[in-house]
């Protein structure tokens, strides 16, 4: 039991090697949707070192309750699985814990779903001591309802083999129950710890309060290679899926002193289990706290639809849907014409952009300095020389945008959070943001303003 409880993957040589993948199409489901999902799941079987040696895609008009899929079906695929040999079958629904211990039985084989390899792969990535416990945290969730399986998570990675099936009695269960609610209860209390650290690190950010914005997207999108661009920072960028777990957060200096500070975050994925959600909730509330979010897609990917779609549901499961968004379709250097015309579809004001060539950054930015124009007020202040104090404390807090000298007073453009603006009140010249829209700058003059 304790090795299931351990969250490090096991790198026992009879492990897992040969997969066969089940993928469901349902009748609500979109031409080739089924296909492509089979293909994620494919990549992400393969990103745990597993080899594919068979895959079926089962056309589904109503579910069995005990199989999901018909009887016939399914005994073409254990017959299938097993005369090629494999040692895991992998479906690409999600099965009922009761579906998933029938299957087993029946086929003699591990079975195991599309969730549980997130969860894998997750674990295989998890490095922070926060990420290792949140994952663990997920994965415990999700082998609660399962315990009664013939292959659990550690005899499957031990090399799986007939010696658990069925036996496991009563008592034992009970035990391993309590066992794994002990050591949730105790994981939850460590992440408290390991969350105030966090918090404290976030706090010190914003004493100083600097517009904030979170990368947001689907998993291998390219935002921690835009996080790079834009910051020149090192974040590990990997054609790999869910490379990032823990979020960075880098500051960006725009044009007129602006300072920006850029957080990357966890990757999403269709059919995220809901478990690792919860489990990376205070992860994402670097999202949740951020002014605005940069939406990342991968124009290149097949179905750009599914994944946007993907993002604003999490988001909306976060209660993050409620920020402004600005959507970017990445690696337009590597995307076809056909595919830059359905992302114009999709989103007709997205910004179009290369990570890799710096393509389309100088847009992203501009959009950038227009969102925090729109949520931090730009003020015009004139104050006088003997209040030097005031003028070096705008310049510490705020974001002098201009700043003209007149004979005995300092003319400034700032733009400075509301909650700091009331020792400023008595020199307020103009609230450009709080001015009725036709007498607002145009955005041409606001960028102009920005880039002096
Ligand atoms: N052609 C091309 N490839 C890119 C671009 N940006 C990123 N990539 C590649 O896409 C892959 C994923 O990039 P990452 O930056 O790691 O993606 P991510 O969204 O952070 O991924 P996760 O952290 O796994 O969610 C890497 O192989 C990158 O080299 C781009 O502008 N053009
Ligand atoms: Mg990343």
């Amino acid at each position: 039991m304790a090795d299931f409880l351990d969250n490090t993957p096991q790198k026992d040589p009879k492990r897992v090697e040969r997969a066969y993948l089940v993928g469901v199409q349902t009748s609500k489901m979109a031409a080739g949707e089924a296909e492509e999902l089979l293909n994620e799941l494919q990549e992400l079987v393969e990103n745990l070192h597993i080899g594919i040696v068979g895959r079926n895609l089962v056309n589904l008009r109503a579910p069995t309750p005990a199989t999901l899929i018909g009887s016939g079906k399914t005994e073409e695929i254990i017959e299938a699985a097993k005369s090629l040999n494999c040692d895991v079958i992998v479906f690409d629904e999600t099965l009922s814990p009761a579906q998933q211990r029938n299957w087993e039985k029946l086929s003699g084989i591990a079975v195991i779903d599309r969730q549980e390899v997130i969860l894998d792969v997750f674990a295989d990535r998890a490095q922070t001591r926060e990420a290792v416990i949140q994952v663990a945290l997920a994965r415990m969730e999700y082998s609660l309802p399962r315990l009664t399986r013939a292959w659990t998570h550690l005899s499957r990675q031990g090399g799986g083999g007939g010696a658990g099936m069925g036996g496991e009695g009563e008592t034992q269960l009970e035990q391993d129950r309590r066992l794994v609610n002990d050591r949730i209860t105790r994981l939850k209390r460590e992440l408290v710890d390991v969350r105030k650290q966090r918090s404290v690190q976030r706090h010190k950010r914003q004493r100083v309060p600097v517009p904030t914005c979170a990368i947001v997207g689907y998993t291998n999108a390219g935002k921690s290679s835009l996080l790079n661009a834009l910051t020149g920072a090192t974040v590990l960028a990997e054609d790999k899926l869910f490379a990032t777990l823990d979020p960075t957060t880098r500051q960006l200096l725009l044009r007129g002193n602006q300072k920006l500070l850029v957080t990357d975050t966890v990757g999403f994925i269709r059919r995220l289990p809901h478990g690792l959600v919860e489990a990376f909730k205070a992860t994402l509330e670097e999202a949740l706290v951020a002014n605005f979010l940069i939406h990342v897609l991968d124009v290149t990917a097949p179905n750009v639809a599914a994944h946007h779609e993907t993002t604003l549901s999490v988001l909306k499961e976060l209660g993050a849907d409620n920020k402004r968004i600005l959507t970017v379709f990445n690696k337009v250097d590597a995307a076809t014409e056909a595919q830059i015309n359905t992302a114009h579809l999709l989103t007709p004001d997205g910004i179009f952009i290369s990570a890799h060539t710096g393509k389309g950054l100088d847009t992203l930015i501009d959009q950038c300095l227009e969102l925090i124009a729109d949520s931090f007020g730009s003020l015009e202040l004139v104050i006088p020389h003997s209040r030097y104090d005031l003028i070096a404390r705008l310049h510490a807090i705020g974001h002098v945008q201009s700043e003209e000298q007149e004979e005995d007073r300092v003319r400034m453009h700032v733009r400075i959070p509301p909650s700091q603006i009331a020792p400023f009140a008595d020199f307020i010249a103009s609230d450009i943001s709080a001015a009725p829209a036709k007498a607002r700058p145009s955005k041409a003059s606001r960028k102009s303003a920005a880039a002096e």
